[in-house]
């Protein structure tokens, strides 16, 4: 293995089946909401059951639109796992989200613990999405705020009609015949020249001088 290999982020992205998973939340407070919301606005069927001591106002207005949502309002209870695939703990209890991740380690329920990433075993991303395409950003746990700020920028730069490109590549692709390989190759050769086609994007935004970030300053 290259010694590049084993640096920088390790975390290996992949493109869930939402829609077809249970997902269990915990906690019915501010990121109850964030993380539940980011979830339903790109897997909006997805089979969601929200536990909190006390569920927020504004979540229980939010999943008026979603049959799909349960909440039940009370502490958690370990039981509450059973039959889930996928776990985000969000409570404000720190102790009681660690003991969510045990729980769910237990019964191979794959778990989010919002503010323990060493408890993690995977991170909710930033999300581009313009029709069929999507992002997911990841600055491996390091900088959530830049996370945001390149999904801005991609929401922004990426031209409107990438869902038209990717359409009639989608076409071709279905009509094209032959064999694999061949079907590749043509495939490389008519996409070959999309990217210097494009206007060039502009630089992402560079932080001033006087605002340079580095470890020793605040
Ligand atoms: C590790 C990870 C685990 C996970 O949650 O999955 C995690 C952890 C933590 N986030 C914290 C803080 C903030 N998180 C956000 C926002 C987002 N956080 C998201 C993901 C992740 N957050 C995972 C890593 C992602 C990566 O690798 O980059 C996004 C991308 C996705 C989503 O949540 O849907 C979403 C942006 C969505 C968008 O807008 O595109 C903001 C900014 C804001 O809200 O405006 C802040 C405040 C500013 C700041 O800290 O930057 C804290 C400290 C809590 C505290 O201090 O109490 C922890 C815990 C810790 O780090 O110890
Ligand atoms: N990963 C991320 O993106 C971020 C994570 N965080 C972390 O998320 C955590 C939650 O923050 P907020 O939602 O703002 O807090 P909050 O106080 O708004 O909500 C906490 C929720 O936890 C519930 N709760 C507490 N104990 C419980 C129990 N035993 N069983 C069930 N529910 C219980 C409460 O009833 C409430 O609904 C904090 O610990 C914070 O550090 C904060 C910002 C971003």
């Amino acid at each position: 293995m290259q010694e590049a290999e084993r640096e920088g982020n390790l975390l290996f992205p992949v493109f869930l089946k939402l829609e077809e998973l249970n997902l269990l939340v915990v906690g019915g407070g501010f990121i109850g909401m964030e993380k539940m919301s980011a979830v339903l606005k790109n897997s909006p069927a997805t089979h969601v059951t929200l536990v909190g001591i006390i569920i927020s106002e504004e979540i229980k207005e939010f999943v008026k639109e979603y049959p799909n949502v349960t909440l039940v309002e009370r502490a958690f209870l370990e039981t509450d796992l059973d039959g889930k695939d996928i776990v985000i703990a969000a409570t404000s209890d720190r102790a009681l989200n660690a003991y969510v991740k045990q729980e769910a380690k237990k019964r191979k329920v794959l778990a989010n613990i919002a503010d323990t990433p060493d408890l993690c075993d995977f991170y909710l991303g930033s999300i581009v999405k313009k029709g069929d395409l999507k992002i997911a950003i990841s600055t491996n746990g390091k900088s959530p705020t830049l996370a945001k700020r390149m999904r801005q920028f991609f929401e922004e730069h990426l031209p409107d009609s990438t869902q038209l490109l990717l359409d009639n590549l989608t076409n071709i692709r279905n009509q094209l015949g032959g064999a694999f390989e061949e079907k590749v190759n043509r495939l490389n050769e008519i996409t070959s020249s999309f990217l210097s086609q494009q206007e060039k994007a502009p630089s992402p935004p560079t932080i001033k001088e006087s605002e340079n970030l580095t470890p020793d300053t605040k």
